[in-house]
């Protein structure tokens, strides 16, 4: 039996790769970071008690900025696998808090390189770093491949940098199987509260059902090339899979506008939605309304405006991937497209707001917040 253990492991990619090597008959192991809370949401189906015979799903408390807790669950775990999808993932943060986001994202991957090299587990354990498309950040060329230079925009982008070349350099220094995944943007109804998608899937169904009346956004001429996370697992695993250890892009090869997929999401709820007025004044009203998922919701209505809060220092503008050399060398393709993927969040988002809204009808206080 194969043994993984994955960092990030409460996060979306975490969860859904997790769910893919149990399926694949791995013993899953994961990093969680200590909290008062608990953080296991996106696990808690696949969860097993510490009582439980032969378990092979496996939680340990870790966190990347500490070496010697790192050391030791890659001690005792001895990983076939290593996928490192922890981080400080989310770019608007990392401006204010830059040298937390570069001691884990950065520093992070090396102390896990380090750990699996000092342990003599170098020809053992393959390791999966999560890189970017935020890489590419001021884009040098249109369409990305693996080939084009790189310039990162934000501390985030900076910090898996070093990571991407972390990553190679112990690769050739010291033949270990080391890869990089360059991900473009992947979403699902796992994805954060404040990522873009998600902020507006959520954001919208709750205008919906009457538990907001606004949703006020950042940039919304940024363009991004968005997959489901659930195809972009499977190249990670894929990745570990190969002969030779090799960096490749994954990505769908299509973007869209901010605003497009605010549009696609009031498409979904029955909102026809018109964008007036430009820059920070720019607005979205409600030109119609069909169907039962919005009552809360009438013709002239403005449901999104600008806040430029969330606007970045530095932005980047336009991302599009080309990922012919997986297609071409592991025959791998997205299977969701982003109108599908944008569908499935917005009916899992509505969902729940129905469910808030539910209880608030009944009396029971429910706090929603659209910030991120
Ligand atoms: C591949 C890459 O993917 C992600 O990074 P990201 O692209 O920054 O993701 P996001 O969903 O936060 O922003 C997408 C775009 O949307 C714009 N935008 C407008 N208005 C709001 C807004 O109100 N909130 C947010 N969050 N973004 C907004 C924002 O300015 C940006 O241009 C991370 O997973 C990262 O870890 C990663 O590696």
């Amino acid at each position: 039996m194969k043994k993984a253990l994955i960092t990030g492991i409460t996060g979306q990619d975490g969860s859904y790769l997790a769910e893919l090597l149990l399926e694949k008959g791995y013993e899953v192991h994961g990093i969680k970071r200590r909290s008062s809370l608990f953080n296991t949401q996106r696990v808690d189906h696949i969860y097993q008690s510490p009582h439980v015979e032969h378990r092979n799903f496996i939680l340990h408390y870790g966190d990347l900025s500490d070496s010697s807790n790192l050391t030791r669950i890659i001690q005792q775990v001895q990983p076939d696998e290593v996928y490192n999808l922890g981080a400080q993932s989310h770019v608007a943060v990392s401006f204010e808090s830059p040298e937390y986001t570069a001691d884990v994202d950065a520093m992070g991957t090396l102390r896990l390189l380090e750990a699996i090299r000092l342990l003599g587990l170098e020809k053992k354990t393959r390791f999966y770093q999560a890189s970017t498309s935020e890489l590419y950040g001021l884009v040098q060329e249109t369409p990305q491949r693996e080939t084009t230079p790189f310039y990162p925009r934000s501390p985030y982008a900076v910090a898996k940098l070093y990571a991407y070349w972390i990553t190679i350099n112990y690769r050739e220094a010291y033949g270990m199987y080391t890869c990089n995944g360059i991900l473009f943007n992947h979403e699902s109804p796992r994805r954060g509260e404040t990522f873009v998608t998600r902020k507006i899937t959520r954001g919208l169904a709750n205008i919906a059902q009457g538990l907001d009346r606004c949703l006020y956004m950042g940039n919304i001429d940024a363009l991004r090339d968005w997959g489901h996370a659930k195809d972009y697992v499977y190249m990670q695993w894929l990745m570990l899979q190969q002969e030779k250890p090799e960096d490749f892009v994954i990505a769908t090869g299509l973007q869209y506008s901010v605003r497009q997929f605010i549009q696609w999401t009031a498409e979904e709820l029955g909102i026809g939605l018109r964008f007036e007025g430009e820059g920070v004044d720019e607005v979205a009203i409600v030109d119609s309304v069909s169907g039962e998922d919005a009552p809360a919701v009438k013709p002239g209505d403005v449901l999104v405006r600008i806040d430029p809060k969330y606007f970045r220092p530095a932005e980047v503008e336009t991302l599009l991937g080309d990922a012919s050399k997986a297609h071409a060398k592991l025959g791998w393709k997205p299977q969701i497209d982003t109108r599908t993927l944008c569908k499935e969040m917005a009916h899992h988002d509505l969902k729940e707001a129905k469910r808030q809204a539910f209880l608030k009808q009944n009396g029971f206080d429910c706090a929603m917040s659209s910030e991120g």
